[in-house]
C-alpha cells in the first residue's frame, strides 16, 4: 500500500452538467476525492454514471461545471497525463515505433533518444520486433499493448486509463493486466483506471472507488490490502479478495439496480 502522504489530485464538490438542445444531463454531482502520488486507483460504477466524464475532466478534455479540480504538478517539464482508451487510438499512418515515441517527439526529444525509450517499453510489453509494423498488421491485444507502451514512454505524471482492456478476450486481458502491473511496479506512476470488472479492479488497484448511479458521486472507497507483486493464479482464492469482491459487488449492485428503475429522459 503506497503512502497517503502526497496528494496529487483533489476534487472538491465537482459537478458536471451537459446541456444540448434544451436537454440537461447531470453527469456528476458533489464528487469529493483525493488521489495520492504513486497509487493505482480503480473506479467502478454502473454504466452511464459519469466515469468517463470524470476521467476527461482530469485529462483537461472536459470542463467541470461546479467545484474545484486541483492537480499538483511535480515536474513541470513532464507531460501531465497520458490516456489509454478502450478502442483503437493508434495513428494508422505511423509504424509502431513512431506511434510509441509520438509523445516524446512532441516533447522535442531527438530521434535516437525517442527510439531508445520506445524500444525499452516495446520490449517490456512483449512487442520487440514489431517496430516497423503498422497498426493494421496487429491484433486488438497487440494494439492495446502499443497504447500502454506509448502511455508509459512519454513518462507523464498521471496515467488515465478508460477500460483499456474492455474489448479484449479473457486470455489477452490477463496477459495485459500482468504486463501493466509489472511496468507500473517499476515506475509507480499514479494511475486512474476505469473498469466494469470488479475482478480487474481488485487485481490491479490499491483502492477501488465505487460510484453511484447517475449523477455520479463517490459512494464508497475500498482499500485493497493485497500484497504486491500479485499472484494472478492464486489471488481469486485469497480470502481478502473474496471478501472485498463481495463488499464491492454489494455496493455496485444497489447502484446498477437503481439505473434499471430510473425513468428515461
Ligand atoms: N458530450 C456529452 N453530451 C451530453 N451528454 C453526455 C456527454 N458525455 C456524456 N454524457 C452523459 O453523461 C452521463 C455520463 O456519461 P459517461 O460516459 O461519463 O458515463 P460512464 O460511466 O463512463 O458510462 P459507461 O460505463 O457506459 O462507459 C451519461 O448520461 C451520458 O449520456
Amino acid at each position: 500500500m503506497p503512502g497517503r502522504d502526497k496528494e496529487i489530485i483533489r476534487l472538491e464538490k465537482v459537478g458536471k452538467t451537459f446541456a444540448a438542445n434544451s436537454i440537461y444531463i447531470k453527469a456528476l454531482e458533489n464528487v469529493n476525492l483525493s488521489i495520492y502520488q504513486g497509487e493505482f486507483l480503480c473506479i467502478v460504477g454502473p454504466s452511464g454514471c459519469g466515469k468517463t466524464t470524470l476521467l476527461r475532466i482530469l485529462a483537461g478534455l472536459e470542463e467541470h461545471s461546479e467545484g474545484k479540480v486541483i492537480i499538483k504538478r511535480n515536474v513541470p517539464e513532464k507531460p501531465l497525463n497520458s490516456m489509454v482508451f478502450q478502442g483503437d487510438s493508434l495513428f494508422p499512418w505511423m509504424n509502431i515505433i513512431e506511434n510509441v515515441s509520438y509523445g516524446l517527439r512532441m516533447q522535442g526529444k531527438g530521434k535516437k533518444e525517442r527510439y531508445r525509450i520506445a524500444e525499452k517499453y516495446l520490449t517490456k510489453i512483449g512487442l520487440k520486433g514489431y517496430e516497423k509494423a503498422y497498426p493494421y498488421q496487429l491484433s486488438g491485444g497487440m494494439k492495446q499493448r502499443v497504447s500502454v507502451a506509448r502511455a508509459f514512454a512519454s513518462d507523464p505524471e498521471i496515467l488515465l486509463m478508460d477500460e483499456p482492456f474492455g474489448a479484449l478476450d479473457e486470455q489477452n486481458k490477463i496477459l495485459l493486466q500482468q504486463e501493466l502491473l509489472k511496468i507500473w511496479g517499476e515506475t509507480r506512476k499514479t494511475t486512474i483506471f476505469i473498469t466494469h470488472s470488479i475482478d480487474e479492479a481488485l487485481i490491479l488497484g490499491d483502492r477501488v472507488i465505487v460510484m453511484t448511479s447517475v449523477p455520479g458521486r463517490v459512494k464508497v472507497t475500498v482499500d485493497v490490502r493485497l500484497p504486491r507483486p500479485r499472484d494472478f493464479s492464486e489471488i481469486r482464492s485469497n480470502s481478502t479478495f473474496i471478501r472485498l469482491y463481495q463488499s464491492v459487488w454489494k455496493e455496485l449492485r444497489e447502484e446498477v439496480l437503481k439505473t434499471r428503475t430510473s425513468k428515461p429522459l
